[in-house]
């Protein structure tokens, strides 16, 4: 049977690299820091550039493809998620870090078909770890088949979540508030690597047992979420119910127990979805 998207993806994995290296170069320059939705929501031009650039070398082997871009978004490009090959992408996951140097950045490339992921590339550009997986054929590093964590007790984890950079008193002390109950279950340890998809990534490694996070968007997530659950990981909205890539609410875990335990804790709330604004959307 022809193998409709492998093209598409080694394709993915190219570009990815090469705006790997985009990354890497303008890290030695300085760089020009904007703001969008808040003073610490930052974009740079090197964010832009590699989107521009991503989309351009795609547009040129696959003209009919759609795009979400994070930063074609941020200009006023409409978000929406349809059934046609859909290239969903995260320039740079990680720009907070990429302007202060903290050494956790990647390339989130994901692609979807009948809105189902069917492949996602996350590079993690400082580390030269190609996270890759392929819907039904498993998710790799670097070709190293990964496999989430075996642990059954959530007392004998380490959890992942990211702070966001929306700072409204009210939202905060329910990120705080879902915090601490996590903590006090208790478990191991909280970690932020800064980027959502290398947290996911992480769990699909194995190396926390799960990430959880109210605020990110589609493009942090698609490609991530491909990776976690071709690992063996499920994938669930925070308050226990299907997960849905374009709600901004995510729960990755190593398995259903954990994840369920964490929903049980999260104070949750609802942002306006990545497709509020789509023509049709639900109101
Ligand atoms: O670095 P970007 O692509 O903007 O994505 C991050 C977002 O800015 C943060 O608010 C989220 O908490 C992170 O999970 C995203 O990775
Ligand atoms: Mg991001
Ligand atoms: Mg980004």
């Amino acid at each position: 049977m022809t193998d409709l998207w492998q093209d598409a993806m080694d394709h993915a994995v190219s570009a990815a690299r090469g705006a790997g290296q985009v990354v890497r170069e303008a890290l030695l320059e300085d760089r020009m820091v904007m703001v969008k939705s808040s003073s610490v929501d930052l974009v740079t031009q090197t964010d832009q550039k590699v989107e521009q650039l991503i989309i351009q070398s795609v547009k040129e082997k696959f003209p009919t493809h759609r795009f979400i871009g994070e930063e074609s978004v941020a200009a006023g490009e409409p978000c929406v998620l349809s059934d046609e090959p859909t290239w969903i992408i995260d320039p740079i996951d990680g720009t907070t870090n990429f302007v202060h140097r903290f050494p956790f950045v990647a390339v989130s490339i994901g692609f979807s078909v009948n809105k189902q992921v069917e492949f996602g590339v996350v590079y993690s550009c400082l580390e030269d770890k190609m996270f890759t997986a392929r819907r039904g054929r498993g998710s790799f590093c670097n070709g190293d088949p990964l496999q989430v964590s075996d642990q059954k007790a959530i007392k004998q984890s380490i959890i992942a979540t990211e702070f966001g950079s929306d700072r409204d008193p009210e939202v905060v002390d329910k990120i705080f508030s879902s915090l601490r109950n996590i903590l006090c279950i208790p478990v191991h340890g909280i970690r932020s690597a800064g980027t959502a998809a290398i947290n996911m990534c992480l769990v699909a490694s194995g190396c926390v047992e799960a990430y959880y996070e109210i605020g990110m968007h589609v493009w942090d997530l698609a490609a991530a979420s491909l990776i976690v659950s071709e690992a063996g990981g499920v994938l669930m909205d925070v308050e226990g119910g299907p997960f849905d890539l374009m709600s901004r609410r995510v729960i990755a875990a190593n398995n259903r127990t954990i994840a369920e335990r964490i929903s049980g804790e999260i104070q949750a709330y609802a942002p306006a979805r990545d497709d509020a604004a789509a023509p049709g959307a639900d109101p």
